[in-house]
């Protein structure tokens, strides 16, 4: 069984994800993570961070020599920002004055660092968190609640997709098909996976010249208006066996474990399989995809179901979508209240993103990649890659001709 997790702070000296249950002889290095972490930095409209937010990665465990070992894979990826929040984050017991809100030293940021946060954020995780967690300010909450984690989860997701690609063949893609109010055309064409260095080089990682063009200006004009932005994204997995997940219980179907990964995302708010809420206006007649024989093997006419049927792969390319909301640090603050007075305030509001949903693709493409990785292990088995990659050939090829 796949299985991953990731702990670590916005501002703590680093994260840590771990990836239990990779086959041995996958080949990999931290380069590939490094790669797929740089990917995740671009993006029109992201905020004064990612200018210098360096994703400083080490591989903790799991790899010896660019292959892994069949242990758990643990990554590390250090925080570029540690050294200045060495105290207000620090692990242990620090001495009282250090977190002063004005510790003599006349650093304006300093002073912002280690003022207590008690004017929450509308549409982020701050006031709820005090309430759960029993806290009287929101620097724990959105030190955890950040999506800054999400580097963590695409350093996790390079692996699966090695896995997924090394076994299966399988390739994934992201892009963006929409930010505010500007979508791409219905008809626009896929990006496939050659496509990658493309997408990576437009400004909102958008497969659609006149459209991104439209986006950045959009982007650029709610900077202005002192707001922010959100969007939609999809994924695409090209070469994905049949039979992943399965139609027999619910907690099994592909599509379910898709949309829960992707709505794990920090503001990720709407999931589509295909073209979900669309074929949900269609009729049946238009809704389905027909079966037909095509070069000699059973292809589909369409693919509006997005890669799957009854809660498994159908061997169609895998498609799905995640709509995020504009972020919530809005610089033109919002109405909140302050926690500590109970009077009426301007939430919090310090540097932010404008707009996340250029990474908000790649960190989704990472999600995909873990639950598809999952599902083929669960589905093929075998402790190493060798052994999956023939398990997989042996099931496929049991499949009878007609069927195939
Ligand atoms: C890649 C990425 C970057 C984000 N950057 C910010 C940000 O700079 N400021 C912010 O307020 N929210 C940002 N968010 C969204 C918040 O983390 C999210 O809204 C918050 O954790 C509350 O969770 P929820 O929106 O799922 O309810 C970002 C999300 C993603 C996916
Ligand atoms: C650091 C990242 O995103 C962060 C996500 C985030 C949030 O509230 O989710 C708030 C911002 O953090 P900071 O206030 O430190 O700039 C973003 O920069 C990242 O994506 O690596």
């Amino acid at each position: 069984m796949l299985r991953w997790t990731t702990a670590g702070e916005s501002h703590g000296p680093a994260l840590v994800g771990v990836l239990e249950g990779v086959p041995a002889g996958l080949e990999m290095t931290s380069a590939h993570i490094r790669e797929a972490l740089a990917r995740r930095r671009l993006g029109h409209g992201r905020g004064a961070r990612m200018r210098f937010e360096q994703d400083e990665v080490r591989l903790l465990g799991g790899v010896r020599h660019g292959l892994t070992m069949g242990g758990p894979v643990a990554i590390e990826i250090a925080n570029s920002e540690w050294p200045k929040w060495e105290t207000v984050m620090a692990a242990d017991p620090v001495p009282p004055e250090s977190l002063l809100v004005d510790a003599g030293t006349g650093d304006e940021r300093e002073v912002a660092r280690n003022r207590p946060l008690t004017r929450p954020r509308p549409g982020h995780a701050d006031l709820v968190g005090m309430q759960k967690y029993a806290l009287d300010e929101a620097r724990p909450v959105l030190e955890r609640a950040s999506a800054r984690e999400t580097a963590a989860r695409v350093a996790l997701g390079t692996v699966a997709a090695r896995v997924l690609e090394q076994v299966a063949g399988v390739r994934l893609v992201s892009h963006v098909v929409q930010i505010g109010p500007v979508s791409v055309p219905e008809d626009a064409s896929l990006p496939s996976p050659d496509d990658v260095a493309a997408l990576d080089g437009d400004p909102v990682r958008c497969f659609h010249d006149e459209t991104s063009a439209a986006m950045v200006a959009e982007i650029d004009a709610c900077q202005k208006d002192g707001d922010t932005l959100g969007g939609v994204v999809e994924v695409v997995a090209y070469g994905v066996p049949p039979g992943l997940g399965s139609y027999v219980s619910g907690d099994r179907r592909l599509d379910g474990r898709l949309a829960g990964a992707l709505m794990s995302i920090q503001a990720v708010k709407g999931v589509e399989v295909g073209d979900g809420f669309r074929t949900a206006g269609r009729r049946g007649s238009a809704a389905h995809d027909e079966i037909v024989r095509s070069d000699d093997r059973l292809t589909r006419a369409t693919n509006r179901a997005g890669g799957t049927e009854g809660g498994m792969s159908n061997g169609e390319p895998l498609r799905v979508r995640a709509a995020l909301k504009p972020i919530s640090t809005v610089p033109r603050a919002l109405a909140t209240v302050d926690v500590a007075t109970g009077e009426p305030a301007r939430a919090i509001h310090q540097r932010s993103d404008v707009c996340a949903v250029p990474p908000g693709a790649v960190v989704a493409e990472a999600m995909v990649a873990l639950v598809l990785a999952q599902a083929l292990l669960e589905k093929v088995g075998g402790d190493s890659v060798a052994e999956s990659t023939r398990n997989l050939r042996a099931y496929l090829d049991a499949i009878p001709e007609a069927m195939r």
